[in-house]
This record gives structure tokens, sequence and C-alpha cells, in this order.
């Protein structure tokens, strides 16, 4: 046990962030719309390089004049090694209205490059005189970030969230595939050849399990949402969920959805099913009466319970309270 207490990430929910390229304005209403709690509105990598100065004068129009309800609203700047990012930052912190709640570093590589942003969020902050602090959500999605995700977590007290993005970080890490996360076909092993009279199953192997366990520990540490990428493909809702249902197990909090038809997929997964939350409180209940009754360990239908069980119950039961509160 540390003397470090482990720090509550944002109290809000983030079961989906709901996705859309700052080229097309068109789909900015539907997405305000949705039933996503996040929406980010991309400058990078959905936005093609001649359209980049049309994007950011889209993205700060609508953020002034659409009607984002309780919407996360959060914009995605162009990345630190493109001459686009400062502009982003400086007409999204100049020429909007304070709707705006955070803002999204692509490839953060280290706690330097939150700084960077850092340093000239909090001047205009301070020259305009803004009171809502703006908040900053990251992607770990290359080898540097990698590697240095966790002083990247504990970047700076603006960071609410951290996302992986498989698509990228496939490609910083040299990984053979040019699918947008979920199944890999060539990532499996197979049985032993003395098993089953030879027929030799296929049992694939999960490549995003390493990060995403990497991203949740520096962002459980440091107070931080963690939070899965894109699955590209929008036709396969089942490998959709699959992929989610692993991020979930894993302690990811949301995903993200590159099209509306993922927008309810992550919903449902990432909310405590009723049966789920009927579970923990009874065990937090036996726990009570075991605790007045002098146990620290009783038995829950045929199966041991303790102090950590109350512990696990009061993630599910409070992630069902954020959302329903
Ligand atoms: C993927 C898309 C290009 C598909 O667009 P489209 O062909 O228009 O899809 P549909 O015809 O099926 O659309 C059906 C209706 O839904 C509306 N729509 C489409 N997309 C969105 C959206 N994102 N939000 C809200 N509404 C949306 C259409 O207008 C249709 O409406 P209607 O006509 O009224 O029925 C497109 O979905 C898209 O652009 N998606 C977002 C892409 C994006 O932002 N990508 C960036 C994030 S992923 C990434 O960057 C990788 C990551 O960084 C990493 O490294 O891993
Ligand atoms: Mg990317």
């Amino acid at each position: 046990m540390s003397f470090v207490v482990q720090p509550s990430p944002p109290a809000r929910p983030n079961r989906c962030q709901l996705f859309g390229p700052g080229s097309r304005p068109q789909i900015f209403e539907k997405m305000a719309a949705s039933a996503a709690d996040v929406v980010n509105l991309d400058l990078e990598d959905a936005v093609a390089p001649d359209d980049k100065i049309e994007a950011r004068k889209n993205v700060v129009q609508a953020i002034n004049d659409i009607d984002w309800g309780n919407k996360t609203l959060s914009v995605r700047i162009n990345g630190l090694d493109t001459p686009y990012w400062v502009r982003d930052v400086v007409d999204l912190m100049e020429q909007t209205n304070g709707r705006l709640d955070l803002i999204m570093i692509p490839k953060a590589g280290n706690a330097k490059d939150v700084y960077a942003v850092d340093a000239i969020v909090s001047a205009i902050e301070a020259e305009k005189g803004r009171e809502k602090r703006l908040g900053f959500e990251v992607i770990i999605e290359t080898a540097a970030g990698l590697a240095h995700v966790e002083e990247i977590a504990a970047s700076s007290p603006r960071m609410q969230a951290m996302s992986l993005g498989p698509a990228d970080y496939a490609a910083f890490m040299g990984m053979q595939t040019t699918a947008i996360g979920g199944t890999q076909a060539n990532y499996y092993m197979l049985e032993d050849p003395k098993a089953d009279g030879g027929a030799r199953a296929m049992h694939f192997a999960d490549p995003w399990h390493y990060p995403t366990v990497a991203i949740v520990a520096a962002c459980r540490t440091h107070g931080v949402l963690p939070v899965d990428g894109p699955f590209g493909d929008f036709s396969d809702p089942d490998g959709f969920k699959a992929q989610a249902l692993r991020s979930a197990t894993l302690g990811m909090v949301g995903k993200w959805a590159i099209h509306p038809s993922q927008i309810a997929l992550a919903n449902e997964i990432f909310t405590p099913s009723e049966a789920a939350v009927a579970k923990a409180k009874r065990i937090i209940e036996a726990m009570e009466q075991a605790k007045r009754s002098g146990a620290g360990a009783v038995s829950l239908d045929g199966k041991l319970i303790d102090l950590a069980s109350i512990r696990q119950a009061e993630v599910v039961v409070k992630q069902a309270e954020l959302i329903n509160s």
C-alpha cells in the first residue's frame, strides 16, 4: 500500500467519444444531437492538408453557434510536428465563446508536448480573463508516447483523458497491419500439435493488450480517464463490441465512435448492466454485514468475498451512479 492516495478522474461520463472531420460541417448538428457523451471535432488526420484552414474556421463557428447541450466538447488539434497546431490553439482560445471543454493533443510523445500546449493555453486564458479552465486529452499512438505514458498522464492539471490510437500506434511501432484496431489475422497461436489429434485450433491474441494496460495504469495513478480509441470497420458491430468489452474489462471507461452506428454499442458496453449493479450492491451489503459481525472474508453464492470485493463492487456502482446523475 502506498501513502499516495490514487486520485479520482474527472466525474463525468465518457462512454462514447464521437469523431467527425472539421471539414464536414454538415454533420456537426447530428453530432450534437447524438447520444455520445463526448464530441470530438477533428482538425487532424480526418482533414486533408488543403482543407486545414477552412476546417479550423468551421470548427470555431460551430463551437460558437451550435447548441452542444451537456456534451463534453473537444477539438483534436494538429500534431506538434505540423505547422498548424499553434494557430489551432490560438484561434480556439481567442475566437470561441468559452463553450469548448477540451483540446485533444494527438501523438503526445512526452510531457514537454503537453507543456508546450499548456503554456499557450495558460497565457491566453490569463490574458482573456477566462474563468473556465480548458482541459486536455491526449492520444497515445506513438512508440515515444507509450514509452513516456506515465509522465504524459502526470504532465498537467489540465489532463482529463488519455486514448489509445491504434492506427498510428500500429504505424509508429512498425506493425504489419493496415486495420484500425480489433483482431489481427496474423496474431495468433496454434494449439500444440500433439493436442486434439493434431487439429491445431487457432487462438487469437490481443495486440492492444499491452498499450491498453499501460494507459490504464498511468491514468489510474494520476486521476485521468483511460479511453479506447477507434475501431475502423464500422460494418462490424460484433468486432467493435468484442474490442470494447476487452478494454472495459481492463479498466477503460469508454471508446471512440467513428460512425454513428457505433455510439449505442459503446454506450451499452460502458454502462454497467442492471444485473452487474445489483450484484455489486449485494456484495457491498454482504460485506457490511460481515464487518458488523467482525469477519473480513465471507462467502457469497459459494464464492469468496473480502474487503477488496467492496472496492471492486464500488467501481461498478460508482460508474452506474455517474451515468445516471
Ligand atoms: C466513416 C465516414 C467517412 C462515413 O461517412 P458516410 O459515408 O457519410 O456514412 P453513412 O452514409 O453511413 O452515414 C449515415 C448517416 O450518418 C451521418 N454521419 C456519418 N458520419 C457521422 C459522424 N461522424 N457523426 C455524425 N453523423 C455522421 C451521415 O451524414 C448520414 O446522415 P443522414 O444522411 O442524415 O442519414 C464518417 O462517418 C466519418 O467521417 N467518420 C469520422 C472519421 C474521423 O473523424 N476520423 C478520425 C478519428 S479516427 C483516427 O484519427 C485514428 C486515430 O488517430 C488512430 O491513430 O488510431
Ligand atoms: Mg492517430
